[in-house]
């Protein structure tokens, strides 16, 4: 069996890849000539920088399983995958918390402001009444799709005392989390205009690109923040710099952008923004399970088993 492993990927997982077969293991494969590779390749895994086109898939006449390190799908051709027969696995579930975590702290920050208050400090400062900051208890969080990442978010947020409105239209799966954390299903608008914190949890696809807009921007409270740990594409960005800067609403967190990594960009001039480098699912206790569970997906299907992680 050869397993092309094109991006990184934490040594537990590779460990089970290579008891099954030849790995072909390079964190920067994505970037070179990858369709080469895979011309021979029984297995791919990937992250969420390498592209897997319908080409790509064509020029992979052996290909078995595509591994994908990861929940976002946008970066599969899923149709081509599923046309050429080829099962996709997911580590569903494994980097949730992580992601829950990351907004928490997006939040306390606009909350709290301690990183602009220490060096506040250490430059010299001590202005407590501008360091009055608010609670995160009683404010209401705007949950923009309510699965994995949402509910867990949810959770969190209730032990906080936080009022929690959830906005999506694919509920079922989700319906009794959702009610165990308290979640209100409510219509986008009222979720975006009643939330003083809108986090975003949708994959991109064609419904939610550009679903965070002028128009959508327009909805929030000037006083609302967005954070969005989902897909850059979910988001207008020239959009939202407008409204950043004409004040239409207070701040956002972005751990995604439309392009990654970016060229300059003029959210970079604005003091209410936080950018990080998508690493929202990024701790190893995410990425040990992430790269347990889809090594262990990847062999399953190879061995001609049963995998729970298929994509539907
Ligand atoms: N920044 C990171 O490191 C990071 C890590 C993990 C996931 N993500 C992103 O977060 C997304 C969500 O992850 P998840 O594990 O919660 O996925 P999930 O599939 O469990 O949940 C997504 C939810 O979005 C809902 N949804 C789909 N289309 C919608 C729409 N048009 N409007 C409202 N809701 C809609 C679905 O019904 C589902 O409940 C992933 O697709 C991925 O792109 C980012
Ligand atoms: O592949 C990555 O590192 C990004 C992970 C994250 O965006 C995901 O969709 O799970």
């Amino acid at each position: 069996m050869k397993i092309v492993v094109s991006e990184l990927i934490w040594e537990e997982g590779l460990q089970i890849l290579s008891e099954l077969g030849n790995v072909v293991y390079d964190a920067s494969l994505w970037k070179q000539d990858l369709a080469r590779e895979l011309a021979d390749a029984d297995a791919l895994v990937v992250r969420n920088q390498t592209r897997v086109t319908r080409e790509m898939i064509q020029a992979a006449p052996r290909l078995k399983v595509i591994g994908r390190l990861g929940v976002g799908l946008d970066n599969i051709d899923l149709a081509a995958a599923r046309e050429a027969g080829i099962p996709v696995v997911y580590a569903r579930n494994a980097n949730a918390i992580s992601v829950a975590e990351y907004v928490f702290a997006a939040m306390l920050t606009f909350a709290r402001r301690l990183e602009e208050a220490t060096a506040h400090v250490k430059g010299g400062g001590w202005n407590r009444r501008f360091y009055t900051r608010m609670e995160l208890y009683g404010k209401t969080l705007g949950l923009i799709g309510t699965g994995e990442i949402g509910t867990r978010l949810a959770h969190r947020a209730q032990a906080f005392g936080m009022k929690i409105l959830g906005y999506d239209p694919f509920i079922p799966p989700y319906e009794v989390a959702c009610t165990e954390f308290g979640v209100q299903l409510a219509d986008l608008k009222t979720v975006l205009s009643q939330a003083d914190f809108v986090s975003l949890h949708v994959p991109l696809n064609n419904a939610t690109r550009n679903l965070i807009n002028r128009e959508t921007l327009s909805l929030m409270k000037p006083s609302a923040y967005l954070i969005n740990t989902a897909r850059g594409g979910v988001v207008n960005e020239e959009d939202l710099y407008n409204a950043l800067r004409e004040g239409k609403i207070s701040g956002a967190a972005l751990d995604v952008l439309a392009q990654e990594p970016p060229q300059d960009s003029p959210l970079f001039k604005l003091n209410n923004v936080i950018l990080t480098p998508h690493i929202a699912g990024l701790t190893e206790e995410a990425q040990v399970k992430t790269s347990l569970l889809v090594a262990q997906e990847v062999v399953k299907i190879l061995r001609g088993e049963p995998s729970s992680c298929v994509v539907r």
